[in-house]
């Protein structure tokens, strides 16, 4: 796969070599009665399973290899791979998941499993083990980060410093944050960890999602129209599924209005990024904070020209930290499916 084609999730911090499909007699001799775990991430995908639990699997990585073309060379591995571990950036499609006729658990490095058909798992009884919410904080931290570079304009200031527009004050007056209506779409984990957060900062939280959550103190509203109108701010914390793609369109953004900023944390496709950028370009809103995008790992270049958008590459959860967390917990959960045990973060 070509490079431009990693993703995010699990393509950091460096690692080992990647383990060869094309094993020795020896490691065939040994991995023979061990469950085959097929490796669906970018080169260095296999350093996320580490040992001991990399040693407990007949690990098969065609990491330089499209999953079509693995099957049709190796189709004996194919046939007889129990169980997936793959990285958010790469999709296993309905077509993807009938190379595999034996696959019965899917182990994803991501909270959103919006790459994977669920649908069909669920109609073959496949297993699927996610990220739970092992990156919920870190999102949640980069989010709110987003928010106060964006309406703070700090990274706008540092650009203008580094130009030695000694006197940039005068064209970078940013805005309060405190005081701030911010609405979040999605109070799931990330949502309510983002509210926290907005609450120290003396901003006024509302939202909007399925459902309206009884536990929380926050006002609710049932359209992200009326969320936009009644707010300054959209910290987007959703999934993409079909209701949500492109639930920010332009009668959202204009409904936001001229001062109003978008941050995005969820998923690209969350935004109809053309009409981002028209808005944008229009002033019809004030400044966006984008970590994700519609065509990851490619960024729209038209973003770059603009000083009041906030660029991150979809970086919310890779802290060391939960990187090595997140190692750990995908070799338990395969322990766990593989010792009959119930999945630690099932998805289904
Ligand atoms: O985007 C990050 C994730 O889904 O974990």
């Amino acid at each position: 796969m070509e490079d431009q084609n990693l993703p995010h999730h699990t393509s950091q911090p460096p690692s080992t070599e990647d383990q060869n499909h094309c094993t020795t007699s020896d490691q065939q001799l040994q991995n023979l009665n061990l469950p085959k775990v097929l490796l669906h991430g970018p080169p260095g995908f296999s350093s996320v399973l580490q040992p001991p639990y990399s040693q407990k699997f007949h690990l098969l990585n065609p990491s330089s290899l499209p999953l079509h073309q693995f099957a049709a060379t190796h189709p004996h591995h194919c046939a007889t791979v129990a169980a997936v571990l793959c990285d958010g950036g790469y999709p296993l499609t309905l077509d993807m998941l009938s190379l595999l006729p034996s696959l019965r658990l899917v182990v994803t490095a991501s909270a959103g499993t919006d790459h994977v058909d669920i649908d069909e798992c669920r109609r073959r009884g496949i297993q699927v083990a996610g990220a739970g919410n092992l990156f919920s904080e870190d999102v949640a931290d980069l989010a709110v980060a987003l928010l106060i570079d964006v309406v703070m304009k700090i990274s706008a200031a540092d650009r203008s410093l580094r130009k030695r527009h000694v006197d940039s004050r005068a064209i970078t007056l940013a805005s309060k944050v405190s005081g701030k209506r911010v609405g979040i779409v999605g109070l799931g984990r990330i949502g309510l960890e983002v509210a926290h957060r907005l609450e120290a900062l003396e901003c006024m939280v509302s939202y909007n999602s399925r459902k309206q959550k009884p536990f929380v103190p926050y006002p609710f509203y049932s359209t992200v129209l009326e969320l936009a109108t009644n707010t300054n701010v959209l910290v987007l914390c959703c999934s993409l599924n079909d209701q949500t793609r492109h639930i920010i369109n332009r009668e959202v953004m204009l409904a936001l209005g001229k001062g109003g900023v978008i941050v995005n944390v969820g998923r690209g496709a969350l935004i109809d990024e053309k009409q981002l950028f028209n808005c944008l370009m229009e002033g019809e809103i004030g400044g966006a904070g984008l970590d994700v995008f519609e065509n990851e790992p490619l960024v729209d270049e038209h973003f770059f020209s603009l000083d009041n958008v906030v660029l991150s590459p979809h970086a919310g959860f890779s802290t060391l930290d939960s990187y090595l967390a997140i190692c750990q917990l995908l070799g338990l959960n395969l322990e766990a499916f593989f010792s009959n045990n119930p999945l630690i973060t099932p998805v289904i």
